[in-house]
């Protein structure tokens, strides 16, 4: 899926340097050299990023942060200069690192030994164990991209909390020797009732990215969804052909959209090209939110807003109901509005025909909005008060701070179809790529058959609010259970750091 060297001219290493300054600026990534001087004012990352590497190989830079086809979409043919003569004797000064703002070469190789030496994959017990060893491992602005949510981090932290304040009633004397973690998906069969949630840049934590989160999805004992970011590392076909490579899961498309509606447009077939089986429309990000333990680390020339504030340049603030339901009308495939936060916007969206996903993206939004958790225990009971039953007619999933089984069946106990995942499947494929998403997969299975015996259910289906104790749900004010593995890894943002010397 690299972008074709064929038929382009070698050009020469002398060449190559006359072109070096952000006036007259031509890169290298990935062995082609590309005249980036028109396009430096219109990056979305920023234009020092471009400026400062200005003569240079770049492709550890670009290669972390964007799919490779990305080129293609914003470079145009004229520009593409050709390709450099594979015999030259490169100046090593000319290759530039991955970004690494915030590290030193010593905590960088300290960080690399630490990742050769990582506990074996089987003494993890719980899927908090990942998010310690990336804690421990992932350079500062992988760990602060990944871990942060927006502002105070209330929600951040809410979403996890809440599930803490919800108790189970379980039934006893029920033969629970089988129990069947299965359930139905947008009228298919699935081994368990969680998914992959779409998250970018997976490849800031680990190379494979999103390829080797489809890798594992689909290997192991069974399989489970993966939504997939417009904002991943790697293409839509890399991704696509690596599910294939195991008899392929589920892939759902996630589209942030595009200002200029014709790339939404394109890549909604695109989407349907690589036969992914529904869209999933992000409804709670106009501009991205602002996480500051991501700005704090501002990559040096400074990006102004860190990476996410890159990424969200070409999101379109003026998207509308209107807009959407065109955007339905384009696709025969179901579409979801990920990021539904109140109960109002739940009945409009089932009314004009979408599914929904209760989330508030992870708490990287707007911060101390409600927890999903909470938010769900209003949204089902007006849907089925206006004859929607999830399930049935519509599906409802919810994803935020989900780290347990327990979570997973207290979600399903009041009412959702679907429960997605985002920072455990980065965590576990971040410190062991595939084969930690498939142990995280495992572990939350375990987790689902073994307390679905102790609650006395054999199927999800029999699970119901007479399972679940909500009352302490909405006394948010109550002093939260110490959860002491989520209080271990969390790392709560400092204030400025000021030299007062
Ligand atoms: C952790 C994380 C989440 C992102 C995410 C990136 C990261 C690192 N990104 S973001 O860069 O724009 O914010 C996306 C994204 O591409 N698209 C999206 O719909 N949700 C995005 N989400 C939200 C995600 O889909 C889930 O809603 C959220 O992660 C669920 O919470 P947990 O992480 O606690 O499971």
């Amino acid at each position: 899926n690299e972008p074709s060297k064929k038929g382009l001219r070698t050009i020469s290493l002398d060449e190559f340097k006359k072109h070096s300054s952000p006036d007259d600026c031509w890169v290298i990534i990935n062995g082609i050299i590309y005249d980036l001087t028109n396009f430096i004012a219109k990056h979305p990352g920023g234009p020092d990023i471009i400026k400062a590497n200005s003569g240079k190989d770049v492709s550890a830079l670009f290669n972390p942060i964007h799919a490779s086809d990305l080129i293609d979409k914003y470079i145009m043919k004229k520009d593409i200069k050709g390709i450099i003569d594979p015999n030259c004797d490169f100046p090593k000064e000319l290759i530039t690192k991955a970004l690494s703002p915030g590290e030193t070469p010593e905590s960088m190789a300290f960080k690399e030994k630490l990742r050769q030496n990582l506990p074996s994959i089987d003494e993890l017990k719980t899927i908090f164990d990942f998010e310690y060893i990336c804690s421990k491992i992932l350079p500062k602005n992988a760990w602060y991209y990944y871990s942060s949510g927006s502002e105070d981090e209330f929600s951040l932290r809410e979403n996890h909390n809440a599930y803490h304040r919800v108790q189970f009633r379980p039934r006893v004397l029920v033969n629970v020797k089988d129990v069947d973690t299965s359930c139905t998906i947008l009228g298919e069969k699935h081994e368990v009732p969680f998914y992959v949630s779409a998250t970018a840049l997976a490849a800031l934590g680990y190379e494979g990215g999103e390829v080797s989160i489809a890798e594992g999805c689909a290997q192991g004992s069974f399989k489970i969804p993966q939504m997939i970011s417009t904002l991943s590392s790697k293409t839509l076909a890399e991704i696509s052909e690596a599910k294939d490579k195991f008899g392929g899961q589920d892939q759902w498309f996630q589209l942030y959209v595009n200002t200029d509606r014709s790339k939404a447009l394109d890549l909604i077939k695109e989407a349907e090209a690589k036969k992914c089986k529904a869209i999933f429309i992000t409804v709670d990000a106009p501009s991205l939110g602002r996480r500051e333990k991501d700005v704090k680390l501002k990559a040096k020339p400074s990006r102004e807003n860190g990476i996410s504030k890159g990424l969200s340049s070409f999101i379109d603030p003026s998207l509308d109901w209107e807009d959407v339901k065109y955007l339905k009308k384009q696709t025969s495939l179901p579409v979801f509005l990920k990021g539904i936060q109140r109960k109002e916007d739940a009945l409009t969206a089932v009314e004009n025909g979408f599914n929904i996903v209760i989330s508030n993206h992870g708490g990287r939004q707007l911060d101390h909005t409600v927890s999903p958790l909470e938010t769900l225990t209003e949204v089902v009971p007006l849907l089925k008060e206006k004859g929607y039953k999830p399930g049935e007619n519509v599906e409802v999933f919810i994803d935020g701070g989900v780290r347990r089984g327990t979570d997973i069946l207290k979600a399903i106990a009041l009412g959702a179809t679907g429960v997605g995942l985002g920072r455990p499947i980065l965590y576990s494929n971040s410190a062991y790529g595939a084969k930690g998403v498939e142990k995280c997969k495992d572990m939350l299975r375990e987790e689902i058959a073994m307390n679905m015996r102790l609650l006395g259910v054999n199927k999800l289906s029999e699970l119901n609010e007479s399972f679940v104790d909500t009352q302490g749900l909405k006394y948010r004010s109550v002093r939260l259970s110490n959860d002491f593995l989520n209080e271990e890894v969390y790392e709560p943002r400092n204030i400025i750091e000021w030299d007062m010397a």
